[in-house]
């Protein structure tokens, strides 16, 4: 059976900040630490320092062990929801789009361009038929 995860958008996670209302996001994923804060073998500042912004980078470099990551998943809650950066990305992405202008030929131009191309050659190649005979 598919699982359900709760998206939340980074907006969301970040209003989450303090020692009694704090989550963290790793890897795209939303973890609820405020029961954790006291536990934390690294500390609560840190958790707090970290929460409600992308935090992958300082758990990484705290070299967390494998048991520590397992044990993450006690408070999961959710993911970010990645849709709106993608539409953000798309928008960028159709802005870098080199635009009709920038081309030597432009769709509409075409149309013209083509029938003036085809009846300039044939009004060449007539005049080099009449001047043989
Ligand atoms: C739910 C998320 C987290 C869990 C379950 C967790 C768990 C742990 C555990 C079990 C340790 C002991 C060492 C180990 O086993 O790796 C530890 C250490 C530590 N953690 Fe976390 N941690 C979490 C998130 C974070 C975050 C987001 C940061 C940084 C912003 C962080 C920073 C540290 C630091 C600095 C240490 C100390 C490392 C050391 O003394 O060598 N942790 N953590």
């Amino acid at each position: 059976m598919p699982t359900i995860t709760k998206l939340f958008s980074m907006a969301e996670a970040s209003e989450h900040v303090s020692s009694d209302d704090c989550w963290i996001v790793v890897d795209g994923k939303v973890y609820d630490v405020t029961k954790y804060l006291d536990e934390h073998p690294g500390g609560d500042d840190v958790l707090v320092q970290s929460a409600g912004k992308d935090a992958t980078e300082e758990f990484e470099d705290a070299g967390h062990s494998k048991e520590a990551r397992e044990h993450m998943n006690t408070f999961f809650i959710g993911e970010i929801d990645p849709s709106p950066e993608i539409i953000e990305k798309m928008e960028i992405s159709k802005q870098k789009k080199p635009s009709s202008s920038s081309l030597f030929l432009s769709e509409s131009s075409l149309l013209w361009a083509l029938p003036a191309a085809v009846l300039g050659i044939s009004a060449i190649i007539g005049f080099l038929y009449l001047r043989k005979k």
